[in-house]
């Protein structure tokens, strides 16, 4: 009976401690005079993600929304306090300014235990300094100049391949870009056939899929941030599934291997990375346009050099390669699906893209030339249209490194805070975007775009953490377009499902279902 009382005692007296810890920890903002939302005792304010109801990036959306008119304002996750940005002077301070105080994203991963997930998206200080010096060579304009006929050949497979569908058998549009950015990233970033386009069950095409699939692992990782490493070996709560991770050391181990041993070279990343591991292109930041983007680099960080070096080991090699394919396809298929679909639905825009395609080949001795991709500037602006109404990386996250001020305030971020800009409820704002619902591709005129306040559009970060392959994301996805409607027009098939959901997830901005389409030849 003893016994009994103080086991009830002692599940009381936990209770009573948790329920006291998240209390204590939900009056973070109140301490600070912050403005934020009533957080739910169990979840913070992330009830809707925790129970799988919404996607992260619109819950972030819904936050940004309710803390109008403030500049700032609290967010929990669990006890985890989070500061939401919203201002465009505020996040231009963070995000550029006083970047030295938000350095890096409050990810920690372990080179020794978790070799995959140390890569440059996850890495800090001056490691990922040296890191992003030695690859921002690896993504110039002469780089992309390169790459170009590799992305060309994926383009006329995925023409080949759309021709192949009958015309009144609606397509899952998702699904058939998800396997040409699969070869593209295959090819530019290692080098290999992965041939999805032809074989839906390829084995890239299965690991692409398995990398995005929801893990409870991941979710433990994303809420416990500060994770002890002993215990993530310990739990295998590893990032990146170990199966994944055997998969892409193995393929850039044997690949490197081949090509050193037969000194074969290509013009792809994988080549890159290996002249930066035996130390061969660092001599070219003396040329223009790579001098030019490491000059702007390190006048953001405010640094004339970097202190330590990182010695580029086949592991490092490996977690950019399989950096490359994780950032590089999801983002870059799910943009497609997006234009496409927004193409669908409005016919004229569709067929004005067209038109432009048709005008600037015939112009150009129907050849699909760097420059004449260059030349077309209307699907420029319908390319930045579906990253403004659906930006696939929401969120930018950092930490706060140490104590920082906010200026023209009294609050102080205290270090180790985390911080979060949610893209897609700027994307969203009607202060920024009237009728933000409606896709039009005129707002990204230079006129329009010169009358809208800089930093409300993020779809690929900004500072010296932007999105290292914005020109290689926007090139791939602007050759898959092209492609995809040279020959072909599209509709969408009865089969489609509206409205659009997103996938109840922690990540990308992705459609829940698939995306059926019909199309015809023109
Ligand atoms: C439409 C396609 C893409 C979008 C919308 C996108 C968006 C983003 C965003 C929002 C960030 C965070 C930026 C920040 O925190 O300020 C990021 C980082 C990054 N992205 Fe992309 N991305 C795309 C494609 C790619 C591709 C194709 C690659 C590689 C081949 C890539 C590699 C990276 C890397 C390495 C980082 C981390 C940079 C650093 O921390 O230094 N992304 N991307």
């Amino acid at each position: 009976m003893d016994l009994c009382i103080s086991f009830l005692l002692l599940i009381l007296s936990l209770f009573l401690y948790l329920y006291w810890s998240f209390k204590k920890a939900h009056m973070f903002f109140e301490n600070l005079n912050v403005p934020y939302l009533k957080p739910n005792l169990i979840f913070g304010n992330m009830t809707d993600v925790m129970l799988l109801r919404k996607s992260l990036a619109e819950v972030y959306r819904d936050i940004y929304n309710k803390l109008e008119p403030h500049r700032f304002g609290g967010v929990f996750t669990m006890k985890k306090p989070t500061f939401l940005i919203r201002d465009p002077e505020l996040i231009r301070d963070i995000l550029i300014k006083d970047f030295a105080f938000f350095s890096d994203r409050g990810i920690t991963s372990d080179r020794t235990n978790e070799p995959m997930s140390y890569h440059l998206f996850n890495m800090k200080g001056d490691e990922w300094k040296n890191l992003r010096i030695k690859l921002t060579s690896t993504f110039t304009s002469g780089k992309m100049k390169m790459m170009f006929p590799l992305l060309t050949r994926c383009g006329e497979k995925l023409s080949q391949v759309i021709d192949k569908i009958p015309e009144n058998e609606s397509f899952d549009v998702k699904d058939l870009f998800a396997r040409y950015t699969t070869d593209a990233i295959g090819t530019c970033a290692f080098g290999l056939e992965t041939n999805s386009l032809d074989n839906p069950n390829s084995e890239f095409r299965i690991m692409g899929k398995k990398i995005f699939e929801f893990r409870y692992k991941s979710l433990i990782r994303t809420l416990w941030t500060n994770i002890p490493s002993s215990l993530v070996k310990l739990l295998n709560l590893t990032i990146v599934d170990t199966k994944i991770e055997k998969f892409f050391m193995n393929i850039v181990d044997t690949t490197v291997k081949y090509r050193e041993q037969n000194n074969i070279t290509r013009s792809d990343f994988l080549d890159l990375l290996i002249a930066l591991k035996n130390n061969t292109i660092l001599q070219k930041f003396h040329d223009g346009a790579e001098q030019d983007d490491l000059q702007k680099f390190l006048h953001q960080i405010g640094d004339k050099f970097v202190k330590s070096d990182v010695e580029m080991t086949n592991d490092l090699l490996a977690a950019q390669a399989f950096l490359f394919f994780a950032a590089g396809f999801e983002t870059s298929s799910t943009t497609l699906g997006y234009a496409l679909l927004e193409l669908c639905l409005n016919p004229t825009i569709q067929d004005e893209v067209r038109r432009e395609i048709h005008q600037v080949l015939t112009s150009n001795d129907n050849q699909l030339t760097y420059d004449a991709v260059k030349k077309m500037k209307y699907t420029d602006m319908v390319i930045a249209e579906t990253l403004r109404k659906y930006p696939p990386a929401a969120m930018l996250f950092r930490r706060c490194c140490e104590n920082y001020k906010i200026p023209q305030t009294k609050v102080i971020i205290p270090a180790n805070t985390s911080v979060i800009v949610s893209i897609y409820g700027i994307h969203m704002d009607e202060k920024y975007y009237t009728n933000s619902e409606q896709f039009r591709p005129e707002r990204f005129t230079e006129q329009e775009i010169a009358k809208r306040p800089n930093y409300t559009y993020l779809p690929f970060g900004e500072g010296p953490r932007v999105c290292i392959a914005e020109r290689f994301a926007k090139m791939k996805v602007k050759i898959g377009l092209i492609y995809a409607l040279k020959d072909f027009s599209y509709q969408v098939s009865p089969e489609m499902k509206f409205p659009l959901e997103f996938e109840k997830n922690f990540g990308l901005l992705t459609p829940r279902d698939s995306i059926r389409l019909l199309r015809q030849k023109v």
